[in-house]
């Protein structure tokens, strides 16, 4: 039997386009969208508001518990808000260097632990779709779908770039691949959480595919799980 509170798991490394097709098939299924990244990134946020070491697990994890963010959607441009400690930081916390302060608290594994109950509350009737590292394999194991983004790490820096490039940031291809390959590697060794595919997951590789190409896969796997048994197919109206 389906689940009353289905979830679909996204996870993958930096540039592989998770973001991407999380708000093409939120639309598509107006299902809710956890953007689990955002809440380590708001974290790393705080502790440099707090002046609180990257480093500093005894300092952070009450930091992590009582993090004051809330993820509004703003009701004329549908974009969604990220407000931190009553500050709106939606566009601050899209820094690569937030991302790369993101990746370091997130490598510690108590904080880790005082963000799951954060995370699984964004579980709904309507239906979740998890943004991720971890979605699959630590906070929503029993997800129905499962999806493991990738791509060639030259692939996803220029991605990176051209994105940041046409915001007018002044930023290298050099650069961010370094920064991206750091970030994968942090990510991926961890001790607790490490980004890898759930054993369960559907991996797919976006190297070669634009965002629609990765939607239109991503709504065939939904299809077969409708034919499994997985998913009702009212989900997907
Ligand atoms: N399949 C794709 N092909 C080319 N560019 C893509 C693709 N998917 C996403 N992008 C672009 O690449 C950048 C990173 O995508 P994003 O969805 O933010 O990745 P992630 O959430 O995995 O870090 C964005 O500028 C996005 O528009
Ligand atoms: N579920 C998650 C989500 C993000 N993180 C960490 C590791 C990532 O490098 C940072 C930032 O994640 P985010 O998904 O916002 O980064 P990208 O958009 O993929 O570049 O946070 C994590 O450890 N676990």
């Amino acid at each position: 039997m389906p689940a009353s509170m289905p979830v679909i798991t996204v996870d993958g490394p930096s540039g592989s386009g998770k973001g991407t097709v999380c708000r093409l098939l939120a639309e598509k299924l107006n299902w809710d969208v956890l953007d689990s990244g955002a809440i380590y990134r708001v974290l790393s946020l705080a502790a440099l508001h707090h002046q609180i070491a990257l480093d500093n697990e005894e300092a952070l994890v009450p930091l992590a518990a009582n993090l004051d963010v809330q993820f509004l959607i703003d009701s004329t441009t549908k974009k969604s808000k990220v407000i931190l400690e009553g500050e709106d930081v939606s566009s601050t916390i899209r820094d690569e260097k937030v991302g790369s302060a993101a990746s370091k608290v997130a490598a510690l594994p108590r904080v880790r632990e005082a963000l799951l109950r954060r995370q699984r509350a964004f579980r709904s009737e309507q239906g979740l779709i998890a943004d991720g590292r971890d979605m699959g394999t630590v906070v929503f194991p029993d997800a129905e779908i499962k999806l493991y983004l990738t791509a060639s790490a030259e692939e996803r820096a220029n991605r990176r770039y051209l994105e940041l490039n046409a915001k007018g940031l002044d930023v290298t291809l050099g650069g961010l691949l370094q920064d991206i390959m750091a970030r994968d590697d942090r990510d991926m060794n961890r001790e607790v959480a490490p980004l890898v595919p759930a054993d369960d997951a559907i991996v797919i590789d976006t190297t070669e595919l634009d965002a629609q190409q990765v939607f239109a896969n991503v709504m065939a796997i939904l299809d077969d799980a409708v034919v499994s048994g997985k998913l009702e197919k009212s989900r997907l109206a």
